[in-house]
């Protein structure tokens, strides 16, 4: 017989398709207690649980109980409860990689949007504004051959350093856990505490997870030690920025602008003091969002579950340490 999993995702036809010939899947629109309640013998028989942005925590787990699997379509995994997974000795797998040079593309957009107002200035040309030859008001600033700060020098914080040293020439500082090597021997990237990434870089960009250690690393005292023409970028995890902090720094003009993919709720919501800042670029959530990167990691996390619950979790697991 094959195993039971629960699918709270759409995913493409083929990739259904290539699940269902592994296992018998119940397709669910989310994890909510209702949702569960309403499928509960199908919960309660699952073995493996495939989907994304859906917090999965000890009380879902407890409806659960022949889980060995969960594999979640992204490469973040703060919405899962990692101790009680650990606890029940459940694999969690998850989708790096796939979406590193996507990603660092996305933070490159924000960089240059928001130093030369690509978003506002589009806008004041299809109000009918453009009207004459455009002066010092409609003017940006430089990206190529200012400094790039990137706080957390992982997969995606290499990514950008690349396009941000190869393409643009910009000297690079990171703060991380750990020195990088690879960064340093190919794009002479130096490694620095918080305080002085923070201080020196023109551009602040901000490649971390969420974990307890990262939550509000960057509030009120961060900001005032930004050069008052900073630029600042987040694309790891909303919460890891006190976001009304980061309000009052772009209200107060102690940083420049922002540009943003990631907040402390999303969808972020209509009231949201950073919708009406002019020196603001809000994105939502997108990412890894295009059509290649998304199908990419679908499948990445389909592969990952048939792998787990075939015991094999050399690759992209978090957690290998503790499965059965
Ligand atoms: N905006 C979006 O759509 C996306 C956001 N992300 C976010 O980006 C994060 C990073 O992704 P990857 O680069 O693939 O992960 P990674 O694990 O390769 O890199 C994370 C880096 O942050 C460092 N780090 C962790 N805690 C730290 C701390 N307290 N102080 C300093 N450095 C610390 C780690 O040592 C590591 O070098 C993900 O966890 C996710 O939250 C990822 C993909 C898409
Ligand atoms: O993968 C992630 O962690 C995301 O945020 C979306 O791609």
């Amino acid at each position: 017989m094959k195993p039971s999993i629960i699918l709270y995702k759409a995913l493409p036809d083929d990739l259904l398709a290539r699940l269902e010939t592994h296992f018998t899947v119940t397709q669910v629109a989310n994890l909510k207690p209702e949702t569960v309640q309403q499928h509960a013998e199908a919960f309660a028989n699952a073995q493996g649980l495939l989907g994304s942005s859906q917090t999965v925590d000890s009380a879902l787990l407890e409806k659960m109980p022949q889980l060995r699997a969960t594999s979640t379509i992204s490469v973040g995994y703060d919405n899962f409860d990692v101790d009680a997974l650990n606890a029940r000795k459940i694999a969690l797998m998850h989708t790096p990689t796939v979406l590193t040079e996507t990603v660092a593309d996305t933070i490159m957009a924000l960089v240059l949007s928001s130093a030369r107002r690509v978003v506002d200035v589009a806008e004041r040309v299809k109000a009918g504004e453009w009207t004459k030859s455009i002066g010092p008001d409609w003017f940006g600033i430089d990206v190529h051959h200012k400094t790039m700060g990137i706080v957390g020098m992982g997969r995606i914080g290499l990514a950008l350093a690349q396009r941000a040293h190869c393409g643009f020439g910009m000297p690079i500082l990171y703060h991380a856990r750990r020195q990088h090597a690879e960064a340093e021997e190919r794009f002479q990237a130096r490694h620095c505490d918080l305080e002085t990434v923070l201080q020196e870089s023109d551009f602040v960009c901000v490649v971390l997870p969420l974990t307890e250690e990262t939550q509000h690393l960057i509030g009120k005292a961060q900001f005032a030690m930004m050069k008052k023409s900073a630029i600042f970028i987040n694309a790891g995890r909303g919460p890891v920025v006190d976001e009304a902090a980061l309000i009052e720094a772009l209200q107060n003009g102690e940083i420049h602008a922002a540009g943003l993919d990631v907040f402390e709720q999303e969808p972020l919501p209509a009231d949201s003091p950073l919708l009406s800042l002019p020196n603001v670029v809000a994105l939502p959530h997108i990412g890894s969002a295009t059509h290649e990167t998304r199908y990419n990691m679908a499948a990445c996390a389909v592969d990952n579950l048939i792998d787990a619950l075939n015991g094999k979790v050399e690759q992209n697991c978090v957690n290998p340490q503790v499965v059965r």
